[in-house]
């Protein structure tokens, strides 16, 4: 494994009265409301941050919510103020900014055992270009920094990797050290047959990891907003479903290299499709290669189901990551649902089942069975590029044990 295991320990830095600048990750699902709908990347900050309440550090939280362009009040990290004060049994104080002099007001007045949560980190477009200036600014907030944001670790912003460089010690929380113990100690050795299941909308992003999967695992299984861009590369009609164009190619070659390898590529051969993106879209079953005009493909479809399932009754170790479905809306959660049955069963078994990602995981705790799984990991794409053997920027960034 290329990324570091072991990195500087939070146990050893000296807190009291210190600024502790803490880059978590807590971009959770949050409803049209602002209700959160799965609470697991909070609740699994919390240790880290107790331990620095109880040591009496000032304690500087900063996250990102979604993919902001610029200023956005519906990626406002406000609405998580309640469930973390909540969770952390201490009133936890919101900046409306997350550098500049009113933030430093605020980080001044912040007593020992106090929490501060600095406003969503991507509303500055420096975050994301890992500008130095702008780290400078994140940095000149504290005295050490701790990077517990392993759901982001492989991102390597301002907040996750440029700020390392300006503030010593810079070391990794409990939840990221937890992470990187558990999954590059079950990926690096599998127990074969080993499987990755593929899912999701951020294509883009994960159409590149499957290249490398193909070096590590036995089968593949492809599903979500994930398949059209192969179906469309295979030349059927994918109707209005969710399609990265750039992307066709890099499919084609990643179908014929699972093929020369050896590896078991396995696309739906049904889908349920939608006359609308919505909850109450009118909907049908019917084969992958044949999505009408208008019509656009939101879930898998119960032959599928019956596939997928009979082929991972096969395996040792699966990986998944994003998604069957647009399982937010109740007519197109039953693929993604099976799966999550699926894979407690053979946890059942003694399969190891790793489930990673924001989503992946709100999809399964939705269904009660996240206790069933080997492992809950907060990072999907993150656990994804571990898998792969990439360094993660942010665990890289962090001062040696
Ligand atoms: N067929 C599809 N079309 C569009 N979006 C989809 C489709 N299938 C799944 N999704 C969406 O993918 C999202 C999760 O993707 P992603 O962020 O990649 O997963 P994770 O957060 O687990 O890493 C969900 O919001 C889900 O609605
Ligand atoms: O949700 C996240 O990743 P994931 O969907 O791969 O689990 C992380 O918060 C990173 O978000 P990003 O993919 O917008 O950089």
């Amino acid at each position: 494994m290329a990324t570091k295991r072991s990195v500087g320990s939070l146990k050893e830095a000296d807190l009291k009265g210190k600024r502790v600048f803490v880059r978590v990750d807590l971009n959770v699902p949050l409803d049209d409301n602002f209700n959160i709908t799965d609470d697991t990347r909070i609740r699994a900050a919390v240790p880290t941050i107790k331990y620095l309440i109880g040591y009496g550090a000032k304690v500087i939280l900063s996250s990102h919510l979604g993919r902001p362009k610029g200023v956005t009040p519906k990626f406002s990290l406000k609405p998580l103020v309640p469930r973390l004060s909540e969770l952390l049994g201490v009133e936890v104080k919101m900046a409306n900014d997350c550098i500049g002099e009113e933030v430093e007001k605020l980080v001044a007045e912040i007593p020992e055992g106090g929490v501060l949560l600095l406003e969503n980190v991507r509303f500055y477009k420096e975050e994301e270009k890992n500008d130095p200036e702008f780290a400078k600014k994140l940095a000149s907030l504290a005295d050490l920094y701790v990077n517990d944001a392993f759901g982001t670790a492989h991102r390597p912003h301002a907040s996750t990797e440029g700020v390392a460089k300006y503030l010593k010690p810079s070391v990794a929380g409990f939840l990221m050290q937890k992470e990187l113990d558990y999954l590059v100690g079950a990926v690096a050795n599998p127990k074969k047959p080993f499987a990755a299941i593929v899912g999701g909308s951020k294509v883009s992003s994960k159409i590149g990891v499957i290249e490398s999967l193909l070096e590590k695992v036995n089968l593949l299984i492809l599903g979500g907003g994930m398949i059209f861009t192969f179906y469309k590369a295979q030349g059927h009609a994918v109707g209005s479903s969710l399609v990265e164009e750039d992307k066709l190619s890099l499919a084609t070659s990643l179908m014929e290299k699972a093929k020369a390898k050896g590896v078991s590529l396995l696309l739906p051969s049904d889908v349920v499709i939608a006359d609308k993106f919505a909850a109450d879209a009118n909907s049908k079953v019917v084969p992958a290669s044949g999505i009408p005009d208008g019509w656009m493909g939101l879930d898998i479809g119960p032959e599928t189901i019956k596939s997928f399932g009979e082929a991972l009754d096969t395996t040792k170790t699966v990986i998944w990551n994003g998604p069957m479905g647009v399982f937010e809306f109740e007519k197109f959660a039953t693929g993604t649902d099976a799966i999550a049955k699926k894979l407690a069963e053979l946890s059942g078994k003694g399969v190891t089942t790793i489930i990673g990602g924001g989503d992946s995981v709100a999809a399964v705790e939705k269904v009660g069975l996240a206790d069933k799984m080997s492992h809950i990991s907060t990072g999907g794409g993150a656990s994804l590029e571990l898998l792969e053997g990439k360094p993660l920027p942010g665990v890289l960034a962090l001062n040696d044990a």
